[in-house]
């Protein structure tokens, strides 16, 4: 009888809208979901302005638009592979993200890339919260201001909700996001000749690189909660389509909007950058139809302002709950939390000015050097060394066998920072050896695969002892 009212408990519990659990395990009972949400999920929230304003750069910064197209898509391609690596371990094991971390940087360690990844978050939050928060202003016919904290305010309700109502957003966000996009493309296409513009096609290896990075980094700073969103799916579903839906979702998404940003710069020359929201709604002739546009970039935003809060909540939770030995958090803290870090981001973006925001930007991208390193030990370590067990109760649990601070995993992924510092080409940091490849910043492929390389061939230096297969939670009925 008790078991009965429980799992009766657990199944109601399991289709509420509001989600009660955080860091951690997700039960089987309470495993749902088609792998063909993370499709919707990735690709409705890759519809969106900041990513056609990214893929306009690669024209804007001197690329021509053929050479483009290709780079940017080869850069989609690098970085959703090793983002759907990431995605995978969610329903293998269970978990958000960066708690996985602890296996191999120590209980305590994994606080070291948890704090970058909070203020990585915190930014992308802030730069689309401004975004979002003037296209908002616009629509209401309210100020700047209270645009950006009603936006915020919408944040906090959907990231507190949590994972059913993402990932339904996710849905409306595919639907609204392909009929914006559709409209913008013909109107675009309408008025230009393309043909003229497919002949701007002249190859430059350093512009060819610039758009592969451009569009992998995009990818890449999705890592740190990808399986944040896959978490719940069932434990045996497939992984090829689990990695197929996830890849071919930000793929498709992420290279629709870039291409609509090249295409775009390219056509509109100067008058694009720095005017790119009023570009963009200018192409809606009548007012009507600038009104709609803003809500589609007001919308399109939504997606990924709440991931990062939600993504930020759960490593703010990670680090909170490391040094406390605690599993659950409740529910007065939960919203605790994601206010704190919505809060965070709102402010940011109401104190910014535009120059700021640029600098910001480029802090965002200097941030990635730390995750490239942590993304390369993460995966090295699952899919080769461990061999996908992971004892889970020992994430948990400082006094159990992943420790506190494992300075193997912290030795190398300190050396994998260090080893991509030359490299990095980026106007608040300047490498020293840019120069080997043309000013390009390739930073990115050297740090994963250095930091890989060293991580696998160093790993008998590693004190852990490893589970043979995975192990569960006590009273999950897994
Ligand atoms: N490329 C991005 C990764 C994570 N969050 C974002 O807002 N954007």
């Amino acid at each position: 009888m008790s078991s009965l009212s429980s799992t009766e408990e657990q199944s109601k519990g399991s289709a509420r809208l509001t989600e009660s659990r955080s860091i951690d395990y997700i039960p089987d009972g309470e495993r749902h979901g088609h792998p063909f949400s993370q499709f919707t999920l990735w690709f409705g929230g890759n519809l969106q302005i900041t990513a056609i304003v990214t893929g306009a750069l690669a024209v804007v910064l001197g690329g021509d638009v053929v050479w483009s197209l290709i780079g940017l898509l080869v850069g989609q391609i690098i970085g959703a592979v090793v983002m759907s690596f990431h995605a995978l371990q969610g329903p293998r094991l269970g978990l958000p993200q960066m708690i996985i971390t602890r296996a191999q940087f120590g209980v305590y360690g994994a606080v070291i890339p948890l704090v970058l990844v909070c203020i990585m978050y915190i930014g992308f939050s802030a730069s689309g919260t401004v975004l979002a928060g003037q296209a908002m202003a616009r629509l209401l016919s309210i100020s700047d201001v209270s645009g950006m904290i009603l936006f915020s305010a919408i944040i906090v309700v959907i990231a507190v909700l949590g994972y059913r109502v993402i990932h339904k957003l996710g849905k409306v966000a595919s639907i609204v996001g392909v009929l914006a996009f559709a409209w913008l493309f013909a109107s675009l296409l309408l008025n230009t000749d393309l043909s003229s513009i497919m002949q701007n096609n002249h190859f430059s290896l350093p512009m060819f690189l610039l758009a592969v990075s451009l569009s992998s980094s995009w990818q890449i700073a999705f890592c740190p909660y990808v399986s944040d969103y896959s978490r719940y799916l069932p434990r045996g579903v497939s992984g090829p389509k689990v990695f197929f839906s996830v890849f071919s979702g930000t793929v498709l998404g992420t290279q629709a909007s870039m291409s609509l940003g090249v295409i775009t710069a390219a056509i509109a020359g100067s008058a694009f950058s720095g005017h790119e929201v009023s570009y963009i709604v200018g192409l809606g002739k009548t007012e009507t139809m600038a009104m709609v546009i803003y809500f589609a970039i007001c919308f399109g935003k939504i997606t990924f302002t709440t991931l990062n809060a939600y993504g930020s909540f759960m490593s703010l939770t990670t680090i909170v709950s490391g040094f406390r030995k605690q599993v659950t958090l409740s529910q007065k803290n939960r919203v605790l939390f994601v206010v704190l870090m919505v809060a965070a981001s709102c402010v940011i973006a109401l104190l910014s000015e535009p120059a700021f925001l640029k600098h910001f930007t480029h802090f965002l991208l200097f941030l990635l050097a730390f995750f490239v390193p942590w993304s390369a030990i993460g995966l090295t370590d699952y899919y080769l060394i461990s061999s996908r067990a992971v004892d889970i109760p020992a994430l948990f649990d400082a006094d159990k066998r992943y420790g506190r601070w494992n300075l193997f995993g912290i030795g190398v992924y300190v050396f994998g920072v260090l080893i991509q510092l030359p490299f990095i080409e980026n106007p608040l940091f300047h490498g020293s050896l840019t120069w080997i490849f043309d000013g390009n910043d390739v930073s990115w492929i050297i740090g994963w695969f250095g930091t890989a390389i060293l991580y696998y061939a160093l790993h008998r230096l590693d004190k852990r002892v490893l589970p043979k297969t995975t192990l569960y939670p006590e009273h999950s009925d897994q």
